[in-house]
């Protein structure tokens, strides 16, 4: 469990970034955090495991405030950054999956089966000895979202994760969530392009001017998400596969009539 309690974070030259935010997140919730360029969704996940340091409010993670305890909030929420190049670390992609794992203290076999398990379940097994240089985008952000997974986190969190990727790439990183969603890991997407991801959410919330503007069920949000400049789905709502993960047959189309075209 996530809990956000009256955060407000601001930047040098007095940028508000994030304005008296208040949001649970429960665990096992596939929750999309949307917004248009600047409206403060980064700022806001990333006081989640205390990359940034509220100026006014708390962040908890299941029960401890971040504060209090980094290490214990880093591991509980796994963060896969905009771009994968900020992440990889490693020459190779076992290497790299492995970084985490090794960092915690595990064991060699501990280390191996969740390399192993963290790319079976971005559909990489087997992948280890690659290098990521030889990788594409979208490779390379599946490497990135196992890296996160093998630290075994509670939340995954995904900035923009379909940034730079071309269709084939995104639609396999979108049935990667929706596997994840559908097991049970919660997962937060922070998106201003909710096209391929709106039919996963169980929840959606909208921040504008650093301010939440939306928080519902996707059918719900629908009427106001265009409001906030982001993309969504034409005809989102109207389709009886628009349910949450657990009921969604397939993901929802990339379609060409967007409601926002940015
Ligand atoms: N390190 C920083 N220093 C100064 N201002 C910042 C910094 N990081 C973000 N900001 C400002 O804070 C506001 C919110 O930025 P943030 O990156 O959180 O928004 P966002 O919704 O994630 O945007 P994007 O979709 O472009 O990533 C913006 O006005 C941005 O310019």
């Amino acid at each position: 469990m996530i809990d956000v309690d009256g955060v407000t974070c601001r930047f040098d030259g007095g940028v508000v970034a994030v304005d008296d935010v208040h949001l649970s997140v429960p665990d096992g919730e596939f929750l999309i955090v949307a917004g248009a360029n600047g409206s403060g969704k980064t700022t806001l996940v990333r006081t989640f495991n205390g990359l940034v340091d509220p100026d006014a409010g708390s962040v908890a993670v299941n029960g401890t405030p971040v504060s209090d305890d980094l290490v214990a909030a880093r591991s509980a929420v796994g963060m896969v950054f905009q771009d994968p190049r900020d992440q990889l670390v490693a020459a190779t992609v076992g290497a790299d999956v492995a970084f985490g794992p090794e960092n915690l203290g595990c064991d060699h076999d501990e280390i191996d089966r969740r390399v192993a398990d963290a790319l079976a379940a971005v559909n990489m097994d087997g992948r280890e000895d690659d290098r990521i240089a030889s990788l594409s985008g979208g490779e390379r952000e599946r490497v990135a979202i196992a890296g996160a997974l093998a630290m075994d986190p509670d939340h995954l969190v995904l900035d923009e994760p379909f940034t730079g990727l071309d269709e084939p790439a995104r639609r396999s990183v979108v049935e990667r969530l929706r596997e994840l969603g559908a097991a049970g890991t919660s997962v937060i997407v922070v998106t201003h392009d909710l096209r391929d991801v709106l039919g996963l959410a169980d929840r959606v919330v909208g921040l504008s001017g650093g301010r939440i503007a939306v928080d519902a069920a996707p059918r719900e949000a629908t009427a106001s998400l265009p409001g906030l400049d982001v993309r969504v789905p034409a005809g989102f709502g109207d389709r009886p596969g628009d349910a949450a993960v657990n009921d969604a047959a397939d993901p929802p189309a990339n379609d060409a009539a967007d409601t926002v075209d940015q």
